[in-house]
Order: C-alpha cells, then structure tokens, then sequence
C-alpha cells in the first residue's frame, strides 16, 4: 500500500483516511454536544477513561480491576446517557448523506414549486403581525428539505389552505389548538399543538422560555425555519439552523422568509442576531 514515513512510523493512505475520518466525526460530535450538559458529561466519561489507562499502565491492579468494570458497561451507560444527542446525530446523518439521493431529486422539485408560491407568505406575515400587536404567542414551522411528518404526528393534523383568519384563531388563546406549534409544509397548513424538541443548551438566555427553546431545538437537528411571537413581549424572532434572530420587524421577518423560504438574493437583512447559536457573533 503506498504511503510515507515518519520516524519508524509508516503511514499508509488508508490510515490519512482513517484519521481525517475520525477527525470529521469528532469534529461533528462536538458540534452538536456543544453549549449542552452532555458535552460535560462526555468529558468527565473521558476523564474516566484517561484516568483508567494511566492506573492500567502503571499497574494499579485494584483500581484497574474496578474502572475496568466500569469501563466494560460503557458502552451500555454511554447509549442510555447520550440517547437524544445519538438520536440528534443520526438524523443529521440521515439527512444529508448520498442515500438521501431520492430526496435531494424530491427537495429540487420541491423548491422549484416553491418558487411559484410566493403569495403564500403574504398572509402568514399578515397573522403574526396581528398575533405580535395583540402579544399572542405563536410557534410556526416550516417545512423545507427535512421531512418534519414526525413532528406533525405528535399534534392534530389539519392539511387547511394558509390564511391569516385560520392562523390567528389557531394561537388565540380561547382555541384548544394555541399550545405548540404549528406546522407549514407544501403551502398548506398540516398541523398545529405540535411538539417540537427543546433545546438543552446552556447558553440560551433565561428570558427565552420553551417557546424559544423549542424553536432552537428543532432547528439543531433539521433545516426547518420556525418563526416565534412572544406572548409576554409581542417580539417576533425567527430561527434557523439553531441562530435565532430577535426583535424582527415586520419588513425584516418579510424579507427573511423570502430569502429563506425560496432562496433568492433580495437584499441583505441587518437583522438583529442575539448571539445565540454557533454562526451568531
Ligand atoms: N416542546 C414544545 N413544543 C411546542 N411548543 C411548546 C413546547 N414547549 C412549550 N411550548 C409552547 O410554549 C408555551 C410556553 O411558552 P413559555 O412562556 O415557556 O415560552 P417563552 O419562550 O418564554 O415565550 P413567551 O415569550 O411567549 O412567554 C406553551 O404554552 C406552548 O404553547
């Protein structure tokens, strides 16, 4: 096999693979364990495992013995401990690898029709002015490439046409279908009191509540595009890849959802980043 040596060491090509490999995979771990508890869990676990090595070489046979114990249900302890952040990674896998070939050729298809569409978001921005005027909390998903019918599942499902009547009655908080969120897909109206998963970051400040949470948390692990109506203050903000971007006027959270939603270059927003998330300053 060709390869070059360092030293006494050869180094093969397979094993530059092998390493850029492990490298992109822990690179994408710490991603998506960054900024919540399960990264400080995973280092104390590596902590551990250090610590087990080091009385292993220098020969420690009881403490050996016992962290070797500990060591052999791992594999068991790191499953049951990291099954969201594993199910989280999957996804992602799930999402944007070559097997996804089908819906890469669907998704095309999918936002050329999305093109034609563009009136739709005439009443959704109409609504949550009117929910943000009247300090009406509201949750609102859309659907881009990621499949959310999981999500969709967990609520009551309607497939209704968009309309700003049937929006602001759906969060009116005399409706039995205001709790969570609702959810947009195909220029329809799927689903509403839908639960979304909630974020665990830590870096997320307290005056956000589940609502925020929420947002961000599906955001994390799909390429959804959620739009948020705080209940106690009216603001609007809108999250994307886990960035969520606060205070929206009703122009910028317009041009926001056409640059998002059909992926053209209008001009640029100066929206207002709140520091949260891995692509906010
Ligand atoms: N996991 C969830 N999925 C969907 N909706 C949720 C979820 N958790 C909470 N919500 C919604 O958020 C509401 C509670 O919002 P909370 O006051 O905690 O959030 P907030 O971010 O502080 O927003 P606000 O500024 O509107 O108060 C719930 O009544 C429910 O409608």
């Amino acid at each position: 096999m060709l390869g070059f040596t360092i030293g006494f060491l050869e180094i093969t090509w397979v094993d530059a693979l092998d390493i850029a490999l492990v490298a992109f995979l822990l690179y994408q771990l710490y991603r998506l364990l960054k900024g919540s508890v399960a990264i400080t869990i995973f280092l104390g676990f590596l902590s551990v495992y250090f610590f087990y090595l080091l009385v292993k070489a220098m020969e420690m046979k009881l403490l050996t013995e016992i962290l070797g114990q500990f060591m052999g249900v791992g594999v068991i302890a790191v499953l049951i401990l990291f099954q969201q952040e594993i199910r989280k990674f999957l996804l992602l896998i799930g999402q944007t690898t070559v097997f996804n070939n089908e819906n890469i050729i669907l998704n095309r298809l999918r936002q050329n029709l999305t093109i034609h569409r563009r009136m739709d978001i005439v009443p959704i921005v109409d609504a949550v002015k009117t929910l943000s005027s009247s300090q009406t909390g509201a949750l609102l998903v859309f659907e881009q490439r990621a499949d959310l019918k999981l999500y969709a599942d967990s609520g009551d499902l309607l497939d209704a046409a968009i309309s700003k009547r049937l929006l602001v009655s759906i969060f009116s908080k005399v409706s039995p279908l205001h709790d969570g969120a609702v959810l947009i897909a195909n220029n329809r109206i799927c689903a509403a009191r839908c639960i979304l998963p909630v974020s665990e970051r830590q870096d997320i400040p307290a005056r956000f509540g589940l609502r925020h949470r929420a947002a961000i948390g599906l955001t994390e692990t799909t390429d959804a595009l959620v739009v948020v109506v705080s209940e106690e203050t009216g603001q609007i903000s809108m999250v994307k890849s886990g960035n969520l971007m606060h205070n929206l006027s009703i122009q910028e959270l317009r041009t926001q959802l056409n640059s998002h939603l059909f992926h053209n270059s209008e001009e640029a927003v100066e929206a207002r980043v709140e520091g949260i998330g891995q692509g906010a300053a």
